[in-house]
């Protein structure tokens, strides 16, 4: 690698002055202006477009659908809509040259200035290496600092002699942006997405994909990124079939919300697994939400749904005009018999019962010497002797009901889990005391998984054209397949890591979760570089991984920076040791600092910092009571978490989240939080893997006996 210009050191790099001196640098920011006219063109043209259709309706949706456009071409000046470029040389066109961005710019004759980086022309730029050079003869990488190039890298993939530089350590670019400090939420990293990054993003949009990996590997980035490609590549498909993100909780949403906006894609719907199946109310033993999220209560459902259709026992009569032509048990059943064995839904087969019934009573009207038409059998379905037997046989269902009968009635629960559940879990399964009425049922977060499928069961589930699935080692059977339904005719998107997995019935392998979801035998791709955490802080937290997923590989921190870890012994002052860890991390180095607590050490901590004078926001909402930063504060209060450098995080909901430097509070306590010890260590992994340039463990309790190991 050939480099131009340079940054003082490899962080620096965006703050690097434009190497003005440097000619061709200069070149580069000239095709930096002209890309710039040439935008402001395109939207100039875009706002001179009237929005002429043919009906109210369609005008419009097309004169938003050129707001949208013109919306898009407007120019961030802090921005650069090119971050590389590549010249290829192919036989069928000769020499070319690509500079790659966020979005296609084309001139006035239609000629490409700037290549969308989803494009396929892209690809090679994310791709190519010495080894595979894919026709690129030179790949350049740009250094920017608002809205300038500051620097550039050149790789010249043609030469035999060049050796293969794609990793950041060699490109002072690439190590810049990953070791730029955090702050505010999570950015797009289409500039340096890896080889094996993009590898994920580009696979075709039928196939569903599997990542494992390491914290900080990359799981969200792709993730997202893949979604943004998959919408430029397939638009026509998936803006009519959606694409769906589902996140762990909001605050993951929140952190994450803003990446597809950034890439021009604002209409992904974005979902917490629990918003998925609707809103709940009660809460339940982990004991009996596990037993909830057991995929043998699919086949409970499917029993209890089903044997809601009744033998016949009783002859259909229908009378009319003067006769009454009867339809004896044996034929009524065998259309019965036909119709639970098609394969549809509860629901389809019901409303087509009348009809099936009518057909019989035809059939005799004709052996007596009648030709009834059409006509005559639509009568005879919507006839009341025919749909009064019809709803006799094949009930109208709703799923409360269906699930009320089963948790109010112990009968009906032995009916349906028969074979499939012990006595034992049957007690548990049934209300201790059942309400009134299924309207006063308070459905847990597993009842409404439930209810989902049972909604499933009587009628089939929307299926979108693509799903995201972030932090997926932690969704029950039952989950998946909620999920899963939503994707049955579309593909998925799964990552997760099998040493995160929090819930008392997270996943112990990808090929059980890829059976649930309905997409079994899918790829399992694993992510083994580690973007986030730098390798001090990743081995530490590494030391709990034999005690919580052994044989998973240890990550591999690509970080350049080591990073900085300081275990502080707090003797008896827990408080003001973790006020001062927060004053120095604020003064040491810019960026966010987390500040992850135990759930219920929440409002203690937060009082301290408040009684400290440090503005701070609490992700997921202040803690309630006196003393905290819930109405006391103004200032406080009204942060925004996407504002504050300093955010007060209860361990609950650090998944998925990153701050430039975290104070771990207390290991003990966020251990102990949970049901059981491993739960308890992975959780504290799972906080301990959150920090880009630094980690802080506060600690009075002695340290769990795991990380103490070396
Ligand atoms: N190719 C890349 N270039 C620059 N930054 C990257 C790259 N890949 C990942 N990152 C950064 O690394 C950090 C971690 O990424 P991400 O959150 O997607 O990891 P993850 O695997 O989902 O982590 P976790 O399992 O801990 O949730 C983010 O700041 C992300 O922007």
């Amino acid at each position: 690698m050939s480099e131009h210009s340079h940054p003082p050191d490899p962080s620096a790099a965006h703050a690097a002055p434009p190497q003005q001196s440097d000619s061709e640098l200069a070149r580069e920011q000239d095709y930096l202006i002209s890309a710039r006219a040439e935008m402001a063109r395109m939207r100039e043209h875009t706002l001179g477009l009237q929005a002429q259709a043919g009906d109210k309706i369609a005008g419009e949706h097309l004169a938003h659908t050129l707001w949208r456009r013109a919306q898009s071409l407007v120019d961030d000046p802090g921005g650069t809509l090119f971050f590389g470029r590549i010249d290829t040389l192919s036989r069928q066109h000769g020499t070319e040259r690509h500079y790659i961005g966020r979005r296609h710019i084309s001139d006035a004759d239609g000629e490409p200035v700037v290549v969308d980086w989803r494009a396929d022309v892209s690809t090679p730029f994310y791709r190519a290496s010495p080894r595979e050079p894919m026709g690129v003869r030179l790949r350049r990488r740009f250094g920017v600092d608002r809205g300038q190039l500051t620097a550039y890298e050149d790789e010249h993939l043609s030469d035999p002699q060049a050796e293969d530089l794609s990793g950041q350590r060699h490109s002072r670019i690439l190590a810049a942006e990953i070791e730029r400090p955090r702050s505010g939420p999570m950015r797009d990293i289409v500039a340096t997405i890896q080889p094996e990054q993009d590898e994920i993003v580009r696979a075709d949009v039928g196939t569903t994909i599997c990542v494992q990996g390491a914290p900080g590997t990359g799981k969200t980035a792709v993730g997202l990124h893949r979604a943004a490609w998959l919408l430029y590549s397939y638009r026509d498909r998936l803006s009519r079939t959606g694409v769906l993100v589902i996140g762990p909780n909001r605050a993951f949403l929140e952190h994450v919300g803003a990446v597809l906006p950034t890439l021009g894609e604002i209409e992904v719907g974005h979902t917490t697994v629990e918003e998925l199946t609707g809103r709940s109310h009660g809460t339940e033993p982990a004991e009996v939400a596990t037993l909830k999220g057991d995929a043998r209560l699919a086949q409970v459902l499917h029993r209890a749904v089903w044997s809601q259709v009744q033998p016949a026992s009783e002859p259909l009569v229908v009378p009319r005009g003067s006769r009454r032509w009867r339809v004896p048990e044996y034929d009524v059943q065998q259309i019965l018999d036909e119709l639970t064995s098609r394969g549809v839904r509860y629901d389809a087969a019901r409303q087509m019962l009348p009809r099936r019934l009518a057909h019989a009573v035809l059939v005799r009207m004709e052996g007596s010497g009648d030709t009834p038409d059409d006509r005559v059998q639509d009568a005879v379905a919507r006839s009341k002797p025919v749909r009064d037997f019809a709803k006799t046989v094949w009930p109208v269902l709703d799923p409360p009901a269906v699930l009320f009968g089963l948790w109010s009635d112990p009968a009906a629960l032995a009916a349906a889990a028969d074979d499939l559940l012990t006595g034992d879990e049957q007690r548990i399964l049934l209300w201790e005391k059942a309400p009134r009425t299924r309207g006063a049922a308070r459905w847990t977060p597993a009842d409404t998984v439930l209810l989902d499928e049972i909604g499933d069961i009587l009628e089939r589930t929307t299926s979108l054209g693509h799903l995201i699935v972030d932090e997926a080692q932690d969704l029950s059977p039952m989950q998946l397949r909620a999920v899963g339904r939503r994707a049955s005719t579309g593909s998925l998107t799964v990552l997760g890591d099998l040493a995160q997995g929090t819930t008392p019935w997270a996943t112990r392998s990808w090929t059980e979760s890829l059976e649930h979801l309905g997409k079994a035998g899918a790829h399992v791709e694993e992510l083994t570089r580690g973007f986030r955490v730098p390798a001090a802080v990743i081995e530490y937290a590494a030391r709990l991984l034999p005690h919580i997923a052994a044989g998973l590989a240890l990550p591999e921190s690509v970080r350049s920076n080591p990073g900085r870890l300081d275990l502080l012994s707090a003797d008896g002052r827990l408080l003001p040791a973790t006020v001062a860890a927060v004053r120095s991390s604020l003064e040491g180095a810019p960026g966010t600092v987390g500040v992850i607590v135990s759930d219920t050490s929440l409002t203690s901590v937060a009082g301290a910092l408040q009684e400290a004078g440090i503005r701070h926001a609490t992700v997921g909402g202040p803690p309630p009571g006196p003393g905290t930063d819930a109405g006391t504060d103004a200032e406080t209060d009204a942060m925004e978490v996407s504002e504050a450098r300093v955010q007060l995080v209860p361990a609950t909901l650090a998944k998925g989240l990153e701050f430039d430097q975290v104070i771990v509070v207390e290991p003990a306590a966020i251990v102990a939080a949970e049901p059981d010890e491993r739960t308890g260590l992975r959780r504290l992994y799972v906080v301990l893997t959150r920090a880009v340039s630094g980690l802080t463990v506060v600690h009075d309790d002695p340290l769990p006996a795991a990380l103490r190991e070396n």
